[in-house]
């Protein structure tokens, strides 16, 4: 099994890096591929692990998908099958996606039930209301979630929590509902806003994505297409905190500012500088990090998925800082991890009291999932001596080429 082993005390990183393009708005809109009666092509598709799930979904419902670098080219005329496997969906809550797309394409779908993970049991209750909403029959045999369709009509459908997957996924289904659909307390996210504006482009009504109230009016068919995935927001979080960590000037490319606008706000409370240009953020941090209290929150909220990588910088910064989690129950497993690596660092409740350290010591450590990963390269960046991080597949989920990029950043890291 590969580790990933990072050389600490290495300097500051310096340099340009070039964020990939957005896993988590990748990932719905290659599900929602399956809504177009017709060839899609899809640009700046991130080739992570999860991605290669997701293509292996679409292609056991009959899809035929043609990769060219970091284009995806789909043609879901004719679907075969209305049975997301098992196997695939075990590897990827993601896939649940298709459920959406599924019941309004083929009027029915069974899905897997997608285990809870690491951060969290993560039900899908509020997906299944929303599809139940607009007239779908749901049922729950064998660990596999059957869903039937006959009149798809649209309806007003307010998420007790503002879900992120459970709006995209009954986005989905509404672009094919007769009538309108209105989803109240939907997610905000940016991501949400790029299913939206690709189905948009594929011929669907939608309006008001990107606020909490979204309002979908169904149309017959979506037609073929081509679209842009947006940039990755956490990567570029993530190489921002490197900067920071590291007291370095790193330089952010392809990359949309006014999505992390809740991660900037932080970094510079933290004492780093910020510079925004067309498409590039600049960070430099400072000598030492000030510690800050941080609440994850939906968007536009400090995200949950930045929340390990600044725990880890919080971890060395001057003074005592409060990370409070409130999206998941169980996302603080990167900090027993962080804790042998010499972090002072107390879980009370939903929060973790941080006493920042002078230094971390490089201990042997593992990924527990993606985001747990990220931050323990971070921590590794500034630790004394080599931090040796096992179980780095999550951190392929989500990272385009992670050891490349930050070695271009100065970084001694490798993989072996
Ligand atoms: C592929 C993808 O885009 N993943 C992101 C997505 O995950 P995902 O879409 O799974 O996250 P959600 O926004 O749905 O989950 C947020 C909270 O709502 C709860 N919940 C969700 C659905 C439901 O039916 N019932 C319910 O109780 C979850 O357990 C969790 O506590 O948004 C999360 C929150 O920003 C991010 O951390 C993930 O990186
Ligand atoms: C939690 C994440 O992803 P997923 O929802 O796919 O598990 C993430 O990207 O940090």
């Amino acid at each position: 099994m590969e580790k990933i082993y990072v050389t600490g005390k290495s300097g500051p990183l310096q340099g340009t890096v070039k964020v990939s393009g957005a896993k988590n708005a990748a990932l719905p809109i290659l599900a929602a591929a399956l809504l177009c009666k017709g060839t899609t092509i899809i640009d700046e598709v991130p080739q992570l692990e999860d991605v290669n799930v997701m293509r292996g979904v679409l292609e056991s419902l009959g899809a035929k998908v043609k990769v060219e670098g970091d284009t995806y080219i789909i043609d879901s005329s004719n679907l075969t099958s209305s049975t997301a496997p098992y196997e695939l969906v075990r590897k990827m809550r993601a896939s649940f996606l298709v459920m959406g797309p599924l019941l309004a394409r083929l009027k029915e779908a069974n899905i897997s039930m997608p285990g809870g993970c690491a951060i969290g049991t993560r039900p899908i209750d509020l997906h299944l209301k929303g599809f139940q909403a607009l007239g779908a029959k749901i049922q729950t045999d064998h660990g596999c979630i059957e869903g039937r369709v006959d009149n798809l009509v649209g309806n007003r459908v307010y998420l007790d929590f503002p879900s992120v997957g459970a709006t995209e996924n009954i986005m989905m289904l509404a672009t094919m509902a007769e009538g309108q659909t209105i989803i109240e307390n939907a997610a905000a996210e940016p991501e949400i806003v790029d299913l939206a504006n690709y189905l948009n482009s594929m011929g669907a009504k939608i309006r008001g994505a990107g606020t909490n109230v979204i309002k979908i009016t169904g149309v017959k068919e979506l037609t073929s297409n081509r679209y842009t995935v947006i940039p990755d927001r956490i990567e570029a979080g993530t190489y921002m905190v490197a900067a920071v960590i590291t007291g370095g000037d790193v330089l952010i490319t392809n990359c949309i500012y006014d999505h992390l606008k809740p991660v900037i706000a932080k970094l510079q409370e933290c004492g780093a500088k910020v510079f925004e240009d067309e498409n590039t953020i600049r960070v430099i941090g400072n000598n030492r990090p000030i510690g800050v209290d941080v609440k994850t929150l939906p968007y536009p909220g400090f995200p949950t998925d930045m929340q390990p990588q600044m725990t880890a910088l919080l971890a060395v910064a001057e003074g005592t800082s409060v990370v409070t989690e409130t999206v998941f129950e169980n996302r603080f497993m990167h900090v027993d991890e962080l804790k042998r690596m010499n972090a002072k660092i107390k879980i009370r409740e939903r929060s973790a009291v941080i006493t920042g350290v002078e230094s971390l010591k490089a201990a042997p450590v593992y990924a527990t999932d993606l985001r747990a990963g990220a931050a323990l390269i971070l921590a590794g960046l500034v630790a004394e001596g080599v931090t040796e991080i096992g179980n780095i597949h999550h951190i392929d989920r989500g990272y385009v080429d992670i050891v490349n990029k930050f070695k271009g950043l100065g970084a001694k890291i490798e993989r072996k």
